[in-house]
């Protein structure tokens, strides 16, 4: 026969909730108090959205544009997590520590370098436009 499983209690979801929106504000507050390229990304992010806005581009195109300056700002602060963890882990010098800080940079830098083509493909067209 099978017993009846006790419901665990669940006691002020929503408080625990609100918690964790607090903690991961706090990791977004501490990559931009704290990684100066994610600074750098992030205003190189609201300057396209700012010519974006004055170009008048379509909804996809924004939906691309915000993609694409969300993956660079996610993917800076999946770096400095996994530096993070890496130093906690490996506070000496070993090989797959470096491997690890390396493709996680490396990754940034992917991320980087193809926003800068997805910002011309959709603000250099308009742009020269409006300029010509
Ligand atoms: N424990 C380690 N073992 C081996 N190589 C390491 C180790 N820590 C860092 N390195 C090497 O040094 C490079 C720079 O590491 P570091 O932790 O200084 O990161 P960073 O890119 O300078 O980032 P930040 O400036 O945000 O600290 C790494 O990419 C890696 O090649």
């Amino acid at each position: 026969m099978i017993e009846p499983v006790a419901h665990p209690v669940r006691r002020r979801p929503f408080g625990r909730l609100l918690r964790s929106f607090g903690y991961a504000f706090a990791g977004v507050g501490y990559l931009f108090r704290t990684q100066p390229n994610a600074r750098i990304e992030l205003a190189f992010g609201i300057a396209a959205l700012g010519m974006a806005t004055w170009l008048n581009i379509s909804r996809v195109e924004w939906a691309v544009l915000i993609l694409t300056i969300a993956a660079v700002i996610i993917l800076e602060g999946l770096n400095t997590a996994i530096e993070a963890a890496v130093d906690l882990a490996s506070p000496d010098i070993h090989p797959k520590a470096k491997i690890a800080k390396d493709v996680a940079a490396g990754m940034v830098l992917i991320a980087a370098i193809a926003s800068v083509g997805v910002g011309l493909l959709i603000l250099g067209p308009p742009l020269w436009e409006k300029v010509m």
